[in-house]
């Protein structure tokens, strides 16, 4: 099976593009699972399909590397429009993908004829009640407190398609993320588990986060997280609605605009192809 590796900020994808056929087993979750061990496949945070759409250029699966599918991965379609445009698979500069999280339209911004970065609208934050049940009867965010082992954490949850906790913090070289995280992301409050952000506002222009994310973990960067960091920064009035977000992998340019929508712009990048093995499994 033939593979691309490819990354948004080190949040790194192993993409298929099955649309051309590819045949394999259907059962993603195992191979999600096998291709991601970076001991024992390929190595990444999660596996990106490209499949065929009746109703948008291109339908994405997102599997995490724990199996689990998303309804979006912010930094993996901004790597799914440079592929597409540059591979001459969908040469538009405005491309349609059908998500699990609605149709969601990355553009490609050029320079010289290559992609030099991508502006993806979001969409709207959210905030169905199913997702997050301490979102409000009328679907504006709620802040809440968080009971976890018997610490409380203020957090204000956020849907970008995918569930986010989003937590304000003084000083976030000083959250064990590693103890703590897991323990949030499985937390009954989130019937769905949740990604997990922990923010340290540095001006109202500008945050520094980092983030658990469910189904993989520690990653890199994670989009649809720091869209939802926008979102409560303004939300909690601590942010413009203009914000430049520093994660561990590098910056992200947020905005969430008058018209309600998200914007997230960024880089992609395209490592290397591959053929990889499926098991006989
Ligand atoms: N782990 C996430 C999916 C990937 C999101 C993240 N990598 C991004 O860039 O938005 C979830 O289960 O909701």
């Amino acid at each position: 099976m033939l593979f691309t590796k490819v990354h948004g900020l080190g949040n790194d994808f192993i993409l298929v593009n099955a649309g051309i056929g590819e045949r394999f087993p259907d059962d993603y979750a195992t191979l999600a699972k096998e291709m991601c061990d970076r001991k024992f496949g390929i190595g990444a945070d999660g596996l990106v399909l490209l499949l065929d759409s009746g109703v948008a250029d291109v339908r994405m699966r997102i599997i995490n590397s724990d199996g689990t599918e998303a309804e979006m991965c912010g930094n993996a379609i901004r790597c799914v429009a440079q592929y597409l445009y540059e591979h001459n698979i969908v040469r538009k500069e405005q491309i349609k993908v059908e998500t699990l999280a609605g149709i969601i339209v990355p553009q490609v911004i050029l320079k010289n004829g290559m992609v030099e970065a991508i502006k993806v609208d979001m969409g709207e934050p959210r905030l169905q009640r199913a997702e997050i049940p301490m979102v409000g009867e009328a679907g504006q965010v709620v802040n809440d407190t968080l009971e976890v082992d018997g610490q409380k954490f203020y957090i204000t949850a956020v849907s970008m398609g995918n569930p986010h906790c989003v937590i304000f913090v003084e000083d976030i070289a000083s959250i064990p993320l590693h103890m703590i995280g897991p323990r949030i992301e499985y937390h009954p409050a989130f019937p769905k588990k949740t990604n997990v952000e922990f923010v340290q506002v540095l001006n109202p222009q500008e945050v520094r986060m980092v983030v658990w994310e469910r189904g993989a973990g520690p990653t890199l960067a994670c989009g649809t997280g720091a869209c939802a960091v926008a979102v409560a920064g303004v939300l909690n009035g601590l942010t413009e609605k203009k914000v430049t977000v520093h994660l561990p992998g590098g910056p992200l340019q947020i905005e969430w605009a008058d018209n309600g929508k998200v914007y997230m712009t960024g880089p992609a990048r395209e490592v290397f192809h591959g053929e990889y093995t499926v098991y006989k499994s």
